[in-house]
C-alpha cells in the first residue's frame, strides 16, 4: 500500500516495464523496485505500560475486573516500575507483559504504527515527542497513567 510509504517516497509505475510499480525518492532523485523500509511518513510506534486507577475511564482490565487503587498509588507503581526498566532489571515490555492494565499487555505493550489524532492528545503529543529508543516520563490520559517507549 502506497500509503505507507517512509517519508519522502511515493509510488510510481514503469513505462518501460508494462507499468510495473516502483518507488521514487525526489529530495535524492533514488528510485528502486522494491519497496523501502522504514516508518511510515507521519506515523511513530510505541509500546507502553499502563497503571489504571479508580478515576480511570475504565478502571478494569485483565489483571483486575474492579481497579480501586487510587492515582497516587498508580503513580508510585509507575515510578517504580519505571525505575526498574531505567536500571536495566527488566525491558518495558517484559514487565507491561505482567503488569501492563491495557490490552496491548499481551503484545508486550506495543500498540503498532499510529499518527496523528489517533491516541488520546496527551499520549500523542509524549509519542511524537520521543526519540526512537526513548522511554517518557508518566504520561496521564483518561485511561490511567503511562509509560511510552518509542520502537521505530
Ligand atoms: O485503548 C486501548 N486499551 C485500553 C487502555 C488504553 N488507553 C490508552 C490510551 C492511549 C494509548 C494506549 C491506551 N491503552 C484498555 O484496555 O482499557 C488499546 C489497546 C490496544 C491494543 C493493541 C493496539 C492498540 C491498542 S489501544
Amino acid at each position: 500500500m502506497a500509503d505507507d510509504l517512509p517519508e519522502g517516497w511515493e509510488i510510481r509505475y514503469s513505462k518501460t516495464h508494462n507499468g510495473q510499480p516502483y518507488y521514487y525518492k525526489m529530495a535524492s532523485k533514488e528510485s528502486r523496485w522494491d519497496k523501502p523500509e522504514g516508518p511510515p511518513a507521519g506515523k511513530v510506534r510505541c509500546s507502553h505500560l499502563l497503571v489504571k486507577h479508580r478515576d480511570s475511564r475504565r478502571p478494569a482490565s485483565w489483571k483486575d475486573d474492579r481497579i480501586t487503587r487510587t492515582k497516587d498509588d498508580a503513580l508510585q507503581i509507575l515510578k517504580g516500575h519505571r525505575a526498574k526498566i531505567v536500571a536495566g532489571d527488566v525491558t518495558l515490555g517484559d514487565l507491561a507483559s505482567t503488569e501492563s492494565d491495557c490490552s496491548s499487555a499481551h503484545k508486550k505493550g506495543d500498540l503498532g504504527f499510529f499518527g496523528r489524532n489517533q491516541m488520546q492528545k496527551p499520549f500523542e503529543e509524549a509519542s511524537f515527542k520521543l526519540e526512537v529508543g526513548q522511554m517518557s516520563d508518566p504520561v496521564f490520559t483518561d485511561s490511567g497513567i503511562h509509560i511510552i517507549l518509542r520502537t521505530a
